[in-house]
C-alpha cells in the first residue's frame, strides 16, 4: 500500500504529494487525513496523508516506508484535505500552508533527534568503554533514550565523543516528530479497588508506618480519585509513602488527562429561546427550511443594528442541532467579546467550543479536540474556526460578514467567507452572512435574480427589536466650529450632550476613528519622522520601554531626545490620540470616569474583557476607544455615541475607504439606544458633505450602496471586477525592476494567448488587465525592495493557472538570486 503525502517543506518545487510505503503494522490505523513522519532528504519531517494508491508512481526500489504515524485518530478529515487542495489552487499557496492552517499550533510537530545506546554494542562492552565516557554511558543506560539537545546540554564536554560514537554505531540516532504541546496530564491517586481488603490492611498496618496508614484512611474516606498534588496538600505525607501504598496494591496512581478549559469555573446563566419578533420569525423560517433541505445555500441576513440577529442565529443553530448536525459561527476577533461568548454558552452550555487568539496554545488545542472528538456540536471563533473538524455541518454563520479580518493577510491568504461557501457545498450546509452593513460584494451577489423556482438569498430585517427607533445622528462641521472660535476637539454639541449624560447618570461611547500605526515620532521643527532603516515605514513608539519599533521586521531602537535630522528638541510622540482625548475629558468634566480601550490598554490577556465588564457594571461614564468600541456591544444605558473625527478612515488610499467609513459610523451609531432609553449620535467631521457620512447619518444603506456602486463602476473596482495583487521583492532594485517587467509582459502575453487581454471598459464578458509594475506603497520591507502588479479581471478566467505559468520561469536558479513572489487573491488592502 502506498500513501500519498504532502510533506512540510515550504518550497514550490516540493509542493506536490510524495509516495511512501505504508508498513503493515500501520495499515489498519492510517487514513486520509493522518499525520505522519516521513524520511525526507536525510531528515524526518511531518506530513499529511491525502490519499492512497496500490502502486507507486516512481521506481518501487526508491520508495521509502513511512517512519511513524503520529496520531491514532487523524486530525484532519477527508473533506478538509479536499478543501486544502481547493485553497491552494484558488489562493495560489502551497498545499502544506493550507493544511497547516487547519490544525492547532500544538499539532505543528517539531522534529527531534533521540539518542540511545546500541544494544548490540552494549553487550560486548568494550566498544562502549573505549568510545564513551563512563558517566555518559551510565546516564544513557539509565535513560534508555534521550533527546540530542539534552545530551548536548548535560555533557557539553563530550561532544566529540558523542559524534564519534554515532559514527561508529555505538550510539544510535533516531529522528522523530514531537508535538509542540501535549495533552495535559495530571498524576492522580485512585482509592482502593477492593474496599474490604483495604480496610483489613488498614487495621493490620504496623505502627511505624503511621503516615501510610493515615493516607490510606484518607483515601478510603474520600472514595474518589484526586490529583496527587492536591491529596498531599490536604492529607500531608510524601510521594514516597503514596508510592509504597501503590506498590502494595492498596492505592492506584495513574496519569489522567486534564482539559484546559478557558471558561472553567465560570457560570453561564442558561437562557431560553425568546419569542421571535415578526421580522425575526420570517428570517428564521427561511434559514431553518434551508438547513432542513440539506442543500448548500448562501443567505445574506441584512439586519439593522439592534434588529436581533443573534437571537435568529441561536434559534437557527438550535434547529440544526435537532437535526443531528453541527454548526460553525464565525465572528470577527475583535467582537469575540465575553458578551458574545456568554450568549452562546448561555443557550447551548457545554455543547460549545470557543476558539480565539487570546487562548493559549494549550487551551486552543483542548477546545479543538472537543470538536474533533464530537463532544461539542457548536464551534464559535474567529476566521480559522471555519476549519473546525466537524463531520456533518448543517449551518455556518458569519456574523459581521463585511469585516476585513475574515481575510487572512499571510499565506494562505484565504477569505473565510469564500471558504465557508465551499465547505457548505461539501456538506450540504446553509451559510448565513449577517450584517447591518453587508459588503458590496455580498450584497451584489445576494441581489442577483434567483434561479427559476428558487427564492432570493437576501433576508432583510429592517427594524429594531420592539420597533425601537434608530437613533438620530447629528453631523457637526468642525470647520464651522473653528471659524466660530471653538478650538477644542469637542464641538459644542458633543460637549453639551456629554454633560447631559453625566447629569442623568447615563453612559456614552466615544470613538476616535484611527487606523494604522498607533504612535509615531515627528519633529515639529523640520518634519522628520522616525522610519525603519530596513523598511519604508514609520517606527512605532512604545511608551513602556521608550523604544521605537518596526511593525514589519521587529527592528528596535531607543527613542531619540533630539531630532536626528536638525537636532531640535521639539521632537514629539504622537499617540493614538485616545490619551489626549482622555486628558481633555478630565479637564472639561472633573471627576468623569473614563475607560480607555485601545492597543495600549488591551495588550494583557483578558484586559478587553475586564474593561467591558467594568463598563457594563456602570463603573464608568464613558467608554473611549478606537475601532474596538464600535462593534457588537449591547449595553442598555448607553444613550450617547460620539465620533470625534469621522474623516480619518475616509482619507486612506484604499478603494474601500468610503465603504469602511460608512460601516464604521453605522456600527458605532448602532450602539446607542438599543433598549428602553432613547439614544442619540453626534458625528464630528471636516467633510460633512461626503456621501458616506450623509448616508450613515440617515441610516440609509440602500442610498450608500447606490452611490458607492456608481463610483466603483467608474473606477473599475470590485464588485464589477476582481483583483489579484502580486507583490515582488528583492534586495537589489535593478534585479527586481527587470524581473517584474519581464513578469508583467509574460503575463500579458499569456492572457493575450487566451484571448482575454482586454480593457475592462470594453464590455466583453471576459476581460483581464495587467497594471504595473509599480513600486508598492510600502516600497521597502526587511531590506527588500517591493514592486507590485495588480490584475483586474471579469468573467470566468482561471487566473491562478495563468499566474502559475507566468511565475514559473522566475522560480528556477539559486534561491538567493530569486525574486520572491507573493500573490494575494481578492486583496483587502493594496499595500
Ligand atoms: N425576540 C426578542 N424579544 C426580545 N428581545 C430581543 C429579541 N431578539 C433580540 N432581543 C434583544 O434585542 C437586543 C439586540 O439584539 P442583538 O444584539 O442580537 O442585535 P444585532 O442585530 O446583533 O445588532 P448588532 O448588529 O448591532 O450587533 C438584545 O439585547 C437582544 O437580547
Ligand atoms: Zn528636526
Ligand atoms: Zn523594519
Amino acid at each position: 500500500m502506498i500513501a500519498k503525502v504532502i510533506v512540510d517543506v515550504p518550497s514550490r518545487q516540493t509542493d506536490r504529494p510524495f509516495d511512501y510505503e505504508v508498513p503493515p503494522a500501520m495499515q489498519d490505523w492510517i487514513e486520509v487525513g493522518s499525520r505522519v513522519g516521513v524520511p525526507f532528504g536525510g531528515r524526518v519531517l511531518q506530513g499529511f496523508v491525502i490519499g492512497f494508491a496500490e502502486t507507486a508512481g516512481i521506481d518501487a526500489a526508491r520508495i521509502k516506508p513511512l517512519s511513524e504515524l503520529l496520531d491514532p485518530v487523524p486530525p484532519l478529515l477527508p473533506d478538509l484535505i479536499e478543501l486544502a487542495e481547493w485553497i491552494s489552487d484558488k489562493y495560489c499557496c502551497s498545499w502544506i500552508a493550507a493544511l497547516q492552517a487547519m490544525i492547532p499550533a500544538a499539532l505543528k510537530g517539531k522534529a527531534q533527534r533521540l539518542i540511545s545506546l546500541n544494544p548490540d554494542e552494549a553487550e560486548e562492552g568494550d566498544g562502549l568503554t573505549s568510545l564513551l565516557p563512563v558517566e555518559l554511558a551510565d546516564w544513557l543506560a539509565k535513560q534508555g533514550q534521550a533527546k540530542l539537545e539534552t545530551v548536548q546540554e548535560r555533557f557539553p564536554q563530550h561532544a566529540a565523543a558523542v559524534k564519534m560514537a554515532l559514527r561508529e554505531g555505538v550510539l544510535l540516532e533516531q529522528a522523530s516528530i514531537r508535538d509542540r504541546l501535549a495533552v495535559r496530564k495530571v498524576l492522580t491517586v485512585f482509592p482502593p479497588h477492593d474496599r474490604a481488603a483495604a480496610e483489613e490492611a488498614l487495621a493490620a498496618f504496623p505502627v511505624r508506618a503511621a503516615k501510610q496508614r493515615e493516607l490510606l484512611a484518607f483515601m478510603l474516606e474520600r472514595g474518589e480519585p484526586m490529583p496527587l498534588a492536591v491529596m498531599l496538600a490536604e492529607a500531608g505525607g510524601s510521594p514516597a509513602s503514596v508510592r509504597s501504598l501503590v506498590d502494595k496494591g492498596l492505592l492506584g496512581l495513574r496519569e489522567v488527562e486534564q482539559q484546559r478549559d478557558p471558561y472553567a469555573g465560570r457560570e453561564f446563566r442558561h437562557t431560553e429561546p425568546l419569542p421571535l419578533m415578526e421580522g425575526q420569525q420570517a428570517v428564521y423560517e427561511r434559514i431553518a427550511a434551508s438547513v432542513s433541505r440539506g442543500e448548500p445555500q448562501a443567505l445574506l441576513l441584512h439586519g439593522v443594528t439592534g434588529s436581533g440577529k443573534t437571537e435568529v442565529y441561536l434559534q437557527s443553530i438550535q434547529h440544526c442541532l435537532e437535526l443531528g448536525k453541527q454548526a460553525i459561527v464565525l465572528v470577527p476577533e475583535i467582537s469575540l467579546t465575553p458578551q458574545m461568548v456568554e450568549r452562546f454558552k448561555g443557550r447551548f452550555g457545554d455543547a460549545v467550543a470557543v476558539l480565539h487568539s487570546r487562548l493559549s496554545n494549550g487551551e486552543r488545542y483542548d477546545e479543538w479536540r472537543k470538536i474533533r472528538s464530537r463532544r461539542v456540536q457548536v464551534a464559535i471563533g474567529a476566521r480559522s474556526a471555519i476549519f473546525a473538524p466537524f463531520e456533518r455541518i448543517g449551518l455556518i454563520i458569519i456574523d459581521e460578514e463585511h469585516e476585513s479580518s475574515y481575510k487572512q493577510e499571510e499565506s494562505p491568504k484565504y477569505h473565510a467567507r469564500d471558504v465557508a461557501v465551499k465547505r457548505a457545498r461539501q456538506h450540504g450546509a446553509a451559510v448565513v452572512l449577517g450584517s447591518a452593513t453587508p459588503s458590496l460584494e455580498s450584497f451584489a451577489a445576494a441581489s442577483r435574480p434567483p434561479a427559476p423556482g428558487r427564492e432570493s438569498g437576501l433576508l432583510p430585517m429592517p427594524n429594531r427589536v420592539g420597533d425601537r427607533p434608530m437613533p438620530p445622528v447629528d453631523v457637526i462641521d468642525m470647520r464651522a466650529e473653528l471659524l466660530e472660535g471653538n478650538r477644542s476637539m469637542f464641538s459644542r454639541r458633543l460637549h453639551a450632550a456629554l454633560a447631559e449624560r453625566l447629569e442623568r447618570g447615563e453612559q456614552s461611547v466615544l470613538l476616535l476613528n484611527r487606523r494604522g500605526y498607533s504612535t509615531f515620532v515627528m519633529c515639529r521643527s523640520c518634519g522628520y519622522t522616525a522610519a525603519c532603516t530596513h523598511c519604508d515605514i514609520s517606527l512605532t513608539y512604545h511608551q513602556k520601554t521608550r523604544a521605537l519599533r518596526c511593525h514589519y521586521c521587529g527592528h528596535a531602537e531607543l527613542a531619540p531626545k533630539n531630532c536626528p535630522s536638525c537636532e531640535s528638541e521639539h521632537i514629539r510622540y504622537f499617540g493614538t490620540g485616545t490619551q489626549k482625548v482622555e486628558e481633555e475629558l478630565a479637564k472639561l468634566f472633573p471627576g468623569i470616569r473614563v475607560i480607555r480601550m485601545d492597543v495600549d490598554t488591551t495588550t494583557e490577556k483578558n484586559a478587553h474583557e475586564k474593561l467591558l465588564k467594568q463598563f457594563g457594571d456602570r463603573e464608568a461614564d464613558v467608554l473611549l476607544g478606537t475601532q474596538m468600541v464600535a462593534k457588537g456591544l449591547d449595553f442598555p444605558f448607553v444613550t450617547l455615541v460620539g465620533v470625534i473625527a469621522a474623516d480619518t478612515s475616509l482619507n486612506l488610499p484604499d478603494f474601500r475607504a468610503a465603504e469602511r467609513t460608512f460601516q464604521l459610523l453605522t456600527q458605532v451609531a448602532g450602539r446607542a439606544g438599543r433598549h428602553h432609553l432613547p439614544g442619540e449620535v453626534v458625528v464630528q467631521t471636516y467633510t460633512p458633505e461626503h456621501y458616506a457620512i450623509l448616508t450613515a447619518q440617515h441610516h440609509d444603506y440602500a442610498a450608500f450602496i447606490r452611490e458607492e456602486l456608481k463610483h466603483r463602476g467608474v473606477m473599475g473596482y470590485p464588485p464589477f471586477c476582481r483583483l489579484v495583487l502580486v507583490t515582488m521583492s528583492h534586495e537589489q532594485l535593478a534585479q527586481l525592476s527587470s524581473v517584474s517587467e519581464q513578469f508583467a509582459s509574460r503575463l500579458r502575453e499569456l492572457a493575450a494567448a487566451e484571448g482575454v487581454l482586454d480593457s475592462l471598459d470594453s464590455g466583453s464578458k471576459r476581460a483581464l488587465e495587467v497594471l504595473g509594475p509599480v513600486s508598492s506603497p510600502i516600497s521597502r520591507m526587511k531590506d527588500r525592495y517591493r514592486f507590485q502588479v495588480v490584475i483586474k479581471y471579469r468573467g470566468n478566467i482561471d487566473v491562478p493557472a495563468l499566474l502559475r505559468k507566468a511565475t514559473a520561469p522566475f522560480l528556477e536558479g539559486p534561491a538567493q538570486k530569486q525574486v520572491l513572489f507573493s500573490i494575494d487573491v481578492d486583496p483587502q488592502v493594496i499595500l
